[in-house]
This record gives C-alpha cells, sequence and structure tokens, in this order.
C-alpha cells in the first residue's frame, strides 16, 4: 500500500512529469459552494485530483461531506466556483455522453420496458447506426447485467436490484469513456449489493473504462478500486490522501476476506476516516462555544396590574 498526499503542497502533482499522459480528468484548486450570503455554504474547498485513463477510482466519505456535489461537478450538472476541471484537457461545463452517470435513485422511465429503458439511450447517443445493430448492441448489455429474462418487464415489476441493473445497462451501453457511480448500491439489501458489486467489477474488467466511484463503504471501495481517496468532512471539504489497492484483479470478496493486504488497507483508510471525523468534530465544538458573557446587575421588576374585575358581558 503506498500513500500520496494529494493536498501536500510537498508532494508535486503527476503532471509536473512531462513523460506522464495527460490525465482522463484533472480537477485543480476547484471549490464549490451554494447561495449566497449569511446563507452561503461552501462545499467543497480547494480539491486537487487526477483520475487516469483506465483508472477505477473509488471517494470515500462521510454523509454530508459534499460526495454528490463532487459527482455532479464530474457529470457537468453543476458547474465549479473557482479552479478548473478538464476531461482530456478540455474543460466540464455541462453533460456529455462521454460522461455516464448511475445514481443512487435509479431514473427509470415507468412506461417502457427494461428493453425500451436501455434501447432509448442507445437510439439518442448512436444515431448514425443502423436498426438491426442498435438492437444487438442493447441485448448485448440486457445479458451483460443478467436481465435477458426479464427484458420486456416494466420498472414496477422488478426488485431494487433488477432496476439498479437496468440503470447500470443503460449507462454502460451508452459506451461513455467515463463512467460515475454516485453511490449505486447503497439503496440495496447487502446480497443484492454483494452480487452487483461484483458484476460492475466483471463489466469494468471486460471494458476497463475509466471509472469513478462514490461510496461510503470502505470494504466496497477496496473490492473495486485502484485507488481510495477520502473526502474529509465539509463544509469546506477537501481530499485526504489517495489509498493505493495493491490487490491482484480478478478479486473476490470472499476471498479478500482473508488477505492481510485487505485487512491492513481496510485499517488505515477507516483509521483516517475516524482521526479526521474526530479532529472536525473538536474543530466545530470550539468554534461553537459558547462565549462567557458577563450580564448587567439588572433587578426585576414587578409586572403585575392593579387588581381588575373582569366582568361576563353575557352574565
Ligand atoms: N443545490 C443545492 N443548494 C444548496 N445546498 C446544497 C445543494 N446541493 C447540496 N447542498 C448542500 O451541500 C452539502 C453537501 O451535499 P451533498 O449532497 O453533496 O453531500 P453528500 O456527501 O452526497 O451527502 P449524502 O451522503 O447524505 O447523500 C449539504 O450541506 C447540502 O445541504
Amino acid at each position: 500500500m503506498s500513500i500520496v498526499a494529494l493536498n501536500d503542497p510537498s508532494v508535486r502533482p503527476s503532471i509536473a512529469r512531462s513523460s506522464a499522459p495527460e490525465p482522463m480528468i484533472q480537477m485543480r484548486g476547484v471549490c464549490k459552494g451554494f447561495g449566497s450570503g449569511v446563507t452561503r455554504v461552501e462545499v467543497l474547498d480547494n480539491i486537487n485530483l487526477n483520475v487516469r485513463e483506465g483508472e477505477f477510482l473509488a471517494i470515500v466519505g462521510f454523509s454530508g461531506s459534499g460526495k454528490s456535489t463532487f459527482m455532479k461537478l464530474l457529470a457537468g450538472l453543476e458547474t465549479i466556483d473557482q479552479g478548473s476541471l478538464t476531461m482530456e484537457g478540455q474543460p466540464i461545463t455541462g453533460p456529455n455522453p462521454d460522461r455516464g452517470l448511475v445514481f443512487q435513485n435509479y431514473s427509470l422511465l415507468p412506461w417502457l420496458t427494461v428493453r425500451g429503458n436501455i434501447a432509448l439511450s442507445v437510439n439518442s447517443v448512436f444515431r448514425t447506426w443502423g436498426r438491426g445493430e442498435r438492437a444487438d448492441h442493447v441485448e448485448r448489455f440486457i445479458e451483460m447485467v443478467g436481465l435477458t429474462h426479464a427484458a420486456h418487464r416494466r420498472p414496477h415489476e422488478l426488485s431494487g436490484g433488477m432496476r439498479q441493473r437496468v440503470s447500470l445497462a443503460r449507462t454502460l451501453a451508452m459506451k461513455p469513456k467515463v463512467l460515475l457511480l454516485d453511490e449505486p448500491l447503497s439503496a440495496l439489501d447487502a446480497m443484492t449489493r454483494s452480487v452487483l458489486q461484483e458484476e460492475i467489477l466483471k463489466i469494468w474488467e471486460e471494458e476497463r473504462q475509466t471509472c469513478v466511484m462514490i461510496t461510503n463503504d470502505v470494504d466496497e471501495a477496496i473490492l473495486v478500486a485502484d485507488r481510495i481517496v477520502p473526502l474529509n468532512p465539509g463544509p469546506c471539504a477537501s481530499l485526504g490522501p489517495a489509498f493505493t489497492v495493491e490487490l491482484d484483479r480478478p478479486r473476490k470478496s470472499s476471498e479478500l476476506n482473508h488477505s492481510p493486504v485487505f485487512k491492513g488497507l481496510r485499517n488505515s483508510v477507516t483509521n483516517y476516516l475516524i482521526e479526521v471525523r474526530k479532529k472536525h468534530r473538536e474543530q466545530e465544538a470550539a468554534t461553537m462555544a459558547t462565549p462567557h458573557i458577563e450580564l448587567p446587575d439588572l433587578q426585576p421588576q414587578s409586572m403585575k396590574l392593579p387588581h381588575k374585575s373582569i366582568l361576563n358581558s353575557s352574565s
């Protein structure tokens, strides 16, 4: 396991080496906040990150730290306030089929079947392809996520895990250069989650797309990723040190549990997260501590009014 401090100014970023290939995604000094005036929230602060072509990168962090905001910036659904964010050297200014996003909440069209939902995306991206070619492509991705038997069903006839598979197939079928996975499995039960983790991994091993996955599950991050980067607690969340996952592929969760490398890495990442949260809470407590205020020595006055009889008008 090796650790590279991304935010440590003494560590030279990889772009400084002329022989290094240009990263697929590059973030430099990225800041993002919402609102204005007193309601302004600074969510992300000085984010610096390179994602290499073909790399599987996992971002782990706490709830509310800004993980979805981070992903929306990569997807082009939100724009940065400061810094630079590029893909293949070009600024990311809006959504693009080159960046496919899979959400936690699969937004499938309820009136279309599994096949129809996937075909809709395929038809919109591959307009120049012949009808047969597009249909074959759709079937290939239905098969890839193991839904051939349910291709004719509508979303309400599917389980949560099956819907998430459709969502994944729909995005994969558009052949994005970068796959963005925003906690795609967090709404699923442990068993389904574990099956889908291995499926995502299998598909990624076949396709080797650049992939950025957000997760709050350290074990999941180690199973899938080449590198794990923690997102420190917000507001003003910054990235922590990158942990390299030095485990051979293909990986299986049942086998990893016995690996000393896995256990060591899990301890390192978890300890980092615990420590950073503890520090954050201490800082919060220090800033929220009530200042000692000297009150003036005032004597209470009687607020009693002279006695009056109140007569009921109806009597
Ligand atoms: N459009 C928005 N307008 C105002 N504030 C926002 C907006 N989007 C996010 N925020 C705020 O930014 C902060 C981070 O939100 P975000 O959804 O990115 O966190 P998260 O880490 O994904 O959270 P969770 O794990 O709970 O989904 C929160 O305080 C949230 O209220």
